[in-house]
C-alpha cells in the first residue's frame, strides 16, 4: 500500500510537537523533514537541533530531504540527529556515488531526487544504488506550490524501469499533492506521497485519515 510522508515544513514551528501530537492514532508511519540551506534553494528551514529534539519524542521513520549543497559534509550529523533515510539532490553533489555510499555506510537509507528541469535520464543509472527516488513535482524550496503535471510522466518512466529491471527502489512524489489530486500519482505508480500544506495546514488528523482511506481504496 502507498504510504504518506507529511512534510513538517507546513507545521507551526512555535509548537512543532503540538502539530505532531495530532498525528497520533492514525496509520502514519513516517514524517518528511525538509532541510534547506538558503543556497541550494532560496529558503532556509531548520537544522540538526530541531531534528534531534523531535527525534526524542516521535517514533516515526524520519524521511529527510536535504536541499543543501554538498550534503556529504553533513552525513554523520544527519545520522546523529536520528534520520532514517537521507534523500539528496543530484544537482547538489560533486561526487554523487561517494555521497550515496557514505549515506549507506552510516546505516541510513539513501534517496535521490532532482529538480524539475533535470533530465530524468541522468537519474536512471543510479537507481541500482539507492532505496528511493523522489520526483519533485514543484521547484524545491517552498510549500504550498501548484503540482507540475509533467511529473506524472516522470513517475511512469521510473515505475516502468524499476519494474522491468526488478529493482528494490521506492518512488516518492513531493509538491502540490492534495487529497483531490493524489489518485493520479498513485495511478502513475508512486509508493510514497509527500504532502505538507494539505496536511499540516488543515485538520491534521482528518487529512491523514482521508489520505489513508484513499490509499486503502486504491489497494483493493
Ligand atoms: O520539499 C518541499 C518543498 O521544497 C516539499 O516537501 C513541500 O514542503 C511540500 O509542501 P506542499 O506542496 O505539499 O504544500
Amino acid at each position: 500500500m502507498v504510504e504518506l510522508s507529511p512534510s513538517i515544513l507546513s507545521c507551526n514551528f512555535s509548537n512543532l510537537q503540538k502539530d505532531l501530537d495530532k498525528t497520533t492514532g492514525t496509520d502514519l508511519k513516517m514524517i518528511h523533514i525538509d532541510v534547506m540551506d538558503g543556497i541550494f534553494v532560496p529558503n532556509i528551514s531548520f537544522g540538526f537541533k530541531v531534528i534531534k529534539d523531535i527525534r526524542d519524542k516521535n517514533d516515526y521513520f524520519f524521511d529527510t530531504h536535504a536541499m543543501i549543497v554538498e550534503p556529504i559534509k553533513y552525513i554523520e550529523e544527519f545520522k546523529n540527529s536520528g534520520v532514517d533515510r537521507l534523500t539528496i539532490h543530484y544537482e547538489a553533489c560533486e561526487n554523487l556515488d561517494q555521497t550515496i555510499d557514505k549515506i549507506k555506510d552510516n546505516d541510513m537509507e539513501a534517496g535521490l531526487t532532482f529538480k524539475p528541469a533535470t533530465d530524468i535520464n541522468l537519474i536512471i543509472p543510479y537507481l541500482e544504488k539507492i532505496d528511493l527516488v523522489l520526483v519533485m513535482s514543484v521547484e524545491p524550496g517552498f510549500g504550498g506550490q501548484t503540482f507540475m503535471e509533467d511529473s506524472i510522466e516522470k513517475i511512469k518512466i521510473l515505475r516502468a524501469y524499476i519494474d522491468e529491471n526488478n529493482l528494490d527502489v521506492k518512488i516518492q512524489v513531493d509538491g502540490g499533492i492534495k487529497t483531490t489530486n493524489v489518485e493520479k500519482v498513485i495511478d502513475a505508480g508512486v509508493d510514497e506521497i509527500v504532502s505538507g500544506s494539505d496536511v499540516f495546514g488543515k485538520d491534521i488528523k482528518e487529512q491523514i485519515n482521508k489520505y489513508y482511506e484513499i490509499f486503502k481504496q486504491k489497494s483493493l
